[in-house]
């Protein structure tokens, strides 16, 4: 748990953090937004200490940081940052591995940890552990710089702006890499960033600050919903809230039960239907095409939903590949459910499964 309580920080008399108090539990994924220069980077340097603060006080677990020695503030607090700030000169196994080498843990434990971490991160350790940061892609680098965040398995991450050099589509990806991350190990983020869309596919608590102060602490939907004041609803835009909706909701929340084509009889079907190959992957679609009802069509890679897409993500292909559902595949690729159009109506699914034909 962080407890940010009257938390000030002074510059030659300007207050550019002002008295800001907000709790964010454990494993939340908080995340702080707002104009530039309105004190999102301040805020978050101070948690760790890079920024004394003015007033108040910030705990973690209970524990004032300002009194916490530096090698705890170390190890029980992750930092990373939107450079990545990879050492150039060291190979992505070292880079990984700098504070548990700090904390002198023994080779073998750090090998493993060093490891387990780049797995995580999907990045095959036989293939990255000696490349060097100028060797890799810039989501790649971002992915080393948060597993070196993470590798002393501190009780808080945080991170500034960690997406904001990369590319819309890497940035994607690298964000539904951090949900799963954060689904995965239960950690407590902090994260920074000045776009909305990002805090709405990551954050369980939004933030908002303006000039210093704290607008509105919210939940993602409720601050969507019920914005405080014209301040957060102009922040928020909203035009398309409709779609910002759907991209805090997530397909393995609407997938359905999917139904497989019978081995004849295709194009007479009353209801769409899957064919999937010999590994059960999805291969075609009966009946689903909105120019066509009767087509079937090839299943496009492009097409394929994960459970952990955003069903704003879902919806943009349905349109464009003008489908009204698209196969949920495992990690295998194998088909295990659809979602379609009354997950987008925001219809519950049923968790999804794979229908014999009749
Ligand atoms: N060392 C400093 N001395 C004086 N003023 C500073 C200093 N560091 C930051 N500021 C001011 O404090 C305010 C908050 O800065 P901060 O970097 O926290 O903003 P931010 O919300 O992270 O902005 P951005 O999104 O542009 O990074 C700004 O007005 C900035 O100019």
């Amino acid at each position: 748990m962080i407890e940010l309580q009257g938390l000030t920080k002074t510059y030659a008399g300007k207050r550019v953090v002002d008295d800001v108090s907000l709790t964010l539990q454990s494993g939340e994924f908080g995340v702080l937004i707002g104009p530039s220069g309105c004190g999102k980077s301040t805020t978050l340097k101070m948690i760790n200490r890079l920024i004394p603060l003015s007033e108040g006080r910030i705990l973690i677990n209970g524990d004032d940081v300002t009194q916490l020695p530096v090698e705890q503030l170390r190890r029980r607090i992750g930092y990373a940052i939107q450079s990545t700030g990879l050492f150039p000169h060291w190979s992505v196994a070292r880079n990984v591995a700098t504070v548990p080498q700090l904390l002198k843990w023994p080779k073998a434990r750090i090998d493993d940890r060093v490891d387990e971490l780049m797995t995580l991160f999907q990045l095959d350790p036989a293939e990255f552990r000696d490349k060097y940061p100028h060797q890799l892609s810039g989501g790649q680098a971002q992915r080393v710089g948060v597993a070196r965040a993470l590798a002393a398995d501190p009780e808080v991450l945080l991170m500034d702006e960690p997406f904001g050099a990369v590319d819309p589509l890497t940035r994607e990806t690298l964000q539904a890499e951090m949900r799963r991350v954060h689904a995965k190990t239960g950690k407590t983020i902090v994260f920074v960033t000045h776009d909305m869309d990002e805090a709405l596919a990551l954050a369980t608590r939004i933030a908002l600050l303006n000039g210093g102060r704290l607008v509105q602490y919210e939940r993602p939907i409720e601050m969507l919903v019920d914005p405080a004041d014209d301040f957060v609803r102009e922040f928020i835009g909203q035009a398309d809230l409709g779609l910002k909706l759907l991209s805090r909701r997530f397909v393995h929340q609407y997938q359905r039960r999917a139904r497989l084509a019978p081995e004849t009889g295709l194009e007479r079907l009353d209801e769409h239907a899957w064919l999937v190959d010999a590994e059960g992957r999805p291969s075609a679609l009966g009946g689903a095409r909105l120019d066509d009802a009767d087509a079937i069509t090839r299943v496009k890679p492009e097409w394929i939903a994960t459970p952990e897409m955003s069903m704003k993500e879902a919806l943009s292909r349905m349109v464009w590949y003008r489908v009204t559902a698209l196969p949920v595949v495992d990690r295998e690729g194998r088909l295990i459910a659809e979602v379609g159009m009354p997950g987008v109506m925001g219809i519950e699914g049923d968790g999804g499964a794979i229908e014999a034909a009749p």
